[in-house]
C-alpha cells in the first residue's frame, strides 16, 4: 500500500464544504484515494513525495455532458453556420449515418483517443451517451461498447439517448414507441442515465415524457437536453419527473428558473447534504459553436440554481473535450467567478452525476483525482485562455497524464 505525498503546492483548491483554498499545501494518497490533506511545513512520513514545483493543485474536471461514441466530423456544416447558417437538430442524422457504418474496433479507438484528449486535459470523470445509433441494433451496440470502456475505466457514467433525433423517414409515434420501449429495454444493462433531445426538430413535450417515464420506471437516473434552440418544455419536464440535470438551458422564462430553485429545497448547500434536485448544466463551447445566447449562468446562481458546465464533445455542437476552454469561457464570458466555474467543473457536476460521495473534491476518503496546472494559481485558466496549462493528471491516485 504505497503512500504519496504531493508538497509545495501554492494553491489547492478543494471544494469541500467551506470551499478551502489552501495556500503551501501538501496531500497524501494512498490506494486511489486522498488520505491527508493539510500544511506543506507539517506533512506526514510517506513512501513516496512529488514536488509540485508551486503550481496549483484542483479537483479533476468532472466532464457530465458528452457524446463520444461517434464516427466522422461536421466541420463544413461548422463553417457553413459561422458564415451564417441556423443550427438545427437535423444535422445528427449526418453523423448517425457515419457512426452505424463504423466498426466497433474503429468505434473504440475513436472513444479511447477522445478520453485520452479529454485527460489530457485535467478530466477525470466522464460521463458519455448514446445518440448516433438510432435503431434497436445500433443503440445497443453503442450502449454496450461504452459498457467495455467503463469496465476498463475509460469513462464512468453511461447515458442512454435513443431519443435524440426521429430518423429521417420514421414515423415519430412509431420511433417514439420503439426508444421508450424495446430499444430502452436492450440498452438498460449497460446504462445508468436516460436522456432525451426535447426540442423543435427532435422530440416535443408528449414524446419526451414518454421515454423519460419509462426510463424512470426502468430504474434510469433522468436527464435532458432542453431550452436550447428556443423556450420550449424541457425545463418544466425535468423538474416535474425530478431529472438530474436539464442541458443546455440557453432559452429560460422566469419560470423556467424558478422551477428548478424550487427542486433545491431539501438541499443544503453548505454541506452538500440532503435531497439534489435538477441541476442546470451549461455547455459554453457549444454556445459559441451553435451561436446561441449563453445560458444564463450568473442568473441561474443567483435565483439558487446549482450549475454544471460540461464540455459536451460531440461532432455537431462542441467538437472539443477542453474543459479548461469551458472554465475559461463561463468567467470570461458568462461572468462566473472563478470560485464559482470551477465548482461548477468540479463538485456541482458531480452532483448532477450523483457521484458527489466518491469525486469532485478534494477531501481525504474521497478518489484522488487530481489536476496539477503549470501555473501558481487556477485564476491562470481564464487569465491565460488557450495556454496548455494541464501539467500533471492522477485518476485514481494513478499518473495518467
Ligand atoms: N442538442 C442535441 N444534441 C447534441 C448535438 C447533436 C449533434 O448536432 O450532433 C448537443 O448536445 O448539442
Ligand atoms: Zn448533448
Amino acid at each position: 500500500m504505497t503512500s504519496t505525498l504531493i508538497t509545495n503546492v501554492s494553491e489547492l483548491t478543494t471544494q469541500d464544504a467551506d470551499r478551502r483554498v489552501h495556500h503551501d499545501a501538501a496531500i497524501v494518497m494512498q490506494e486511489g484515494r486522498i488520505a491527508w490533506v493539510g500544511s506543506a511545513r507539517d506533512v506526514p512520513a510517506t513512501d513516496e513525495k512529488i514536488d509540485a514545483g508551486g503550481r496549483a493543485l484542483l479537483p479533476g474536471w468532472v466532464d457530465s455532458h458528452t457524446h463520444l461514441v461517434f464516427a466522422g466530423d461536421r466541420s463544413e456544416e461548422f463553417e457553413a453556420r459561422m458564415a451564417g447558417a441556423a443550427y438545427a437538430a437535423g444535422g445528427i442524422s449526418t453523423t448517425m449515418e457515419a457512426t452505424r457504418s463504423a466498426s466497433d474496433s474503429t468505434l473504440k479507438a475513436l472513444m479511447r483517443q477522445r478520453v485520452a484528449e479529454a485527460v489530457a486535459g485535467g478530466t477525470t470523470y466522464l460521463e458519455t451517451k448514446t445518440g448516433y445509433g438510432l435503431s434497436l441494433e445500433e443503440e445497443t451496440r453503442h450502449a454496450r461498447l461504452l459498457d467495455d470502456l467503463r469496465r476498463t475505466g475509460d469513462i464512468d457514467a453511461i447515458t442512454y439517448l435513443g431519443a435524440h433525433l426521429i430518423p429521417p423517414g420514421e414515423s415519430a409515434e412509431t420511433y417514439t414507441a420503439l426508444a421508450a420501449g424495446p430499444m430502452l429495454e436492450a440498452a438498460r444493462p449497460h446504462v445508468q442515465w436516460a436522456d432525451v433531445f426535447c426540442e423543435t426538430g427532435a422530440f416535443d413535450e408528449d414524446q419526451a415524457r414518454q421515454v423519460l417515464t419509462e426510463a424512470k420506471r426502468a430504474g434510469l437516473g433522468l436527464r435532458v437536453h432542453g431550452n436550447q434552440l428556443g423556450v420550449g418544455s424541457g425545463v418544466q419536464l425535468a423538474t416535474e419527473l425530478s431529472a438530474a440535470s436539464v442541458d443546455h438551458v440557453n432559452h429560460l422564462t422566469e419560470a423556467d428558473i424558478e422551477a428548478l430553485a424550487q427542486t433545491w429545497t431539501n438541499w443544503d448547500s453548505h454541506r452538500a447534504e440532503g435531497v439534489p434536485g435538477t441541476t442546470a448544466t451549461c455547455l459554453p463551447a457549444c454556445d459559441l459553436s451553435t451561436r446561441q445566447p449563453l445560458a444564463p449562468a450568473r442568473r441561474l446562481l443567483e435565483a439558487g440554481v446549482p450549475v454544471a458546465l460540461a464540455s459536451n464533445c460531440n461532432p455537431g455542437t462542441s467538437y472539443t473535450t477542453s474543459m479548461n476552454f469551458n472554465v475559461a469561457t463561463a468567467v470570461l464570458q458568462m461572468r462566473l467567478s472563478l470560485a464559482e466555474a470551477i465548482r461548477a467543473a468540479t463538485f456541482d457536476a458531480a452532483v448532477s452525476l450523483r457521484a458527489h460521495h466518491q469525486v469532485g473534491s478534494i477531501e481525504v476518503g474521497k478518489y484522488a483525482d487530481l489536476h496539477m496546472l503549470d501555473a501558481p494559481s487556477a485564476i491562470h485558466l481564464a487569465y491565460r485562455p488557450g495556454m496548455p496549462l494541464t501539467y500533471a493528471v492522477w485518476r485514481k491516485g494513478q499518473r495518467v497524464h
